[in-house]
């Protein structure tokens, strides 16, 4: 059955969830600020500043306008920077005349509060509003779905039957939803993986190779295990496409957003003009805080969030954070 979708950000994953959406035959509109992003979608089945060659389907709209963009919709897709997910929530509260389900797309802990997105719309949008909640979320750049190549991810939900009812809206031949019953475990996994991938670029930008990358990607979903753990995840959850999955594609890919900031530090940039040369959100900078200030009010060890979030926030030269990682106290593997 047909569904009625507003994806609210058309940057690269917003906009390529919603071509996944008009391919499986959905009404999709997509909500931006961006008022030169919109005019290309409606004029020219575009989004040039994103997919410079990439013809978008015909049936895509877009909009400026929160109101008129909610007035059918259903379900509410979330593909905006987590930063402004709170502010965002807020203004769609005021406009909501109806219950929608809310999937979210974008990945991120808030510092200060250390909510996860879930917890931020519980919060945000009436209760009276919100039919459910539905994470989505797994190994998947917006460059290689937008081509419509294969790819699969995950969902969980706060209502089992919109995870299944989400599984269906999405999968097709190239894009293919598992789901998953540990809401907690995705979005910890989901986030977390952004700030190893910060430091799988640091690594790439110094000069190493796949030995201390395999490294970092399997002692790092050992630290994303232990806090995902301590704040009520499956263990389970990380070993699937939310965890291990996420984590490998982004510190391996050359399409991570993540991964070229870190590339471009390791390189002798700093954050500032690291940042200051993506034109890209990089969510595993203000994870990484959020991530650090968790790791110390709940005593877990996370010596490479530490350390990211040192070089990141402290200047610590990455050189020598190496050193100091490498010349941890000796330990067995497993404790
Ligand atoms: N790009 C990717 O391959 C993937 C991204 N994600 C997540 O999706 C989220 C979005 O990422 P991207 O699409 O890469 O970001 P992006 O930087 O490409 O696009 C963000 C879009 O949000 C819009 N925006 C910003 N503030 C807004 C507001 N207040 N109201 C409406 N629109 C607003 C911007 O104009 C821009 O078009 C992030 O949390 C990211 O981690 C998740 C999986 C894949
Ligand atoms: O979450 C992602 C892939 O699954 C996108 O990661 P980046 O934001 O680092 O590109």
């Amino acid at each position: 059955m047909v569904k009625n979708i507003t994806v609210v950000g058309a940057g690269s994953w917003g906009t390529a969830l919603a071509q996944v959406l008009c391919d499986n035959k959905n009404q999709v509109m997509l909500y931006d600020l961006n008022a030169d992003i919109v005019k290309d979608v409606n004029e020219n089945h575009r989004n040039a500043r994103f997919f410079e060659e990439v013809e978008l389907p015909s049936s895509l709209r877009a909009t400026t306008d929160l109101k008129e963009a909610l007035k059918e919709a259903e379900f509410i897709l979330l593909s905006v920077p987590t930063k402004v997910i709170r502010d965002v929530l807020k203004t769609i509260n005021t406009q909501l005349t109806h219950k929608v389900v809310i999937i979210n797309a974008s990945k991120g802990i808030e510092p200060g509060t250390h909510k996860r997105v879930s917890e931020i719309v519980m919060e945000e949008i009436n209760a009276d509003y919100l039919e459910a909640f539905v994470a989505l979320t797994g190994p998947s750049h917006a460059e290689e779905v937008i081509q419509r190549s294969l790819t699969t991810v995950t969902c969980a939900a706060t209502v089992v039957d919109r995870a299944n009812e989400v599984q269906k809206m999405f999968t097709n031949d190239y894009f293919r939803v598992y789901r998953v019953d540990d809401l907690i475990g995705v979005e910890i996994g989901g986030s977390i993986k952004n700030v190893i991938a910060l430091a799988a670029g640091i690594l790439a930008g110094l000069g190493y190779g796949d030995n201390p990358k395999a490294a970092l990607i399997t002692r790092g979903l050992v630290e994303i295990k232990r806090l995902g753990v301590a704040v009520g995840a499956n263990e389970e959850t990380f070993s699937g496409l939310s965890g291990l999955g996420d984590l490998i594609v982004t510190c391996t890919s050359v399409h991570s957003r993540n991964w070229q900031a870190g590339y471009k530090i390791g390189n002798g940039s700093n954050l500032q003009e690291a940042l200051d040369s993506m034109t890209m959100v990089v969510e595993g900078v203000r994870t990484c805080q959020a991530t650090y200030e968790m790791a110390q009010a709940l005593n877990i060890e996370m010596p490479i969030v530490e350390t990211v979030y040192e070089v990141i926030f402290n200047k610590l030269d990455p050189r020598e954070a190496i050193n100091q990682l490498m010349s941890r106290e000796m330990k067995p593997e497993f404790y």
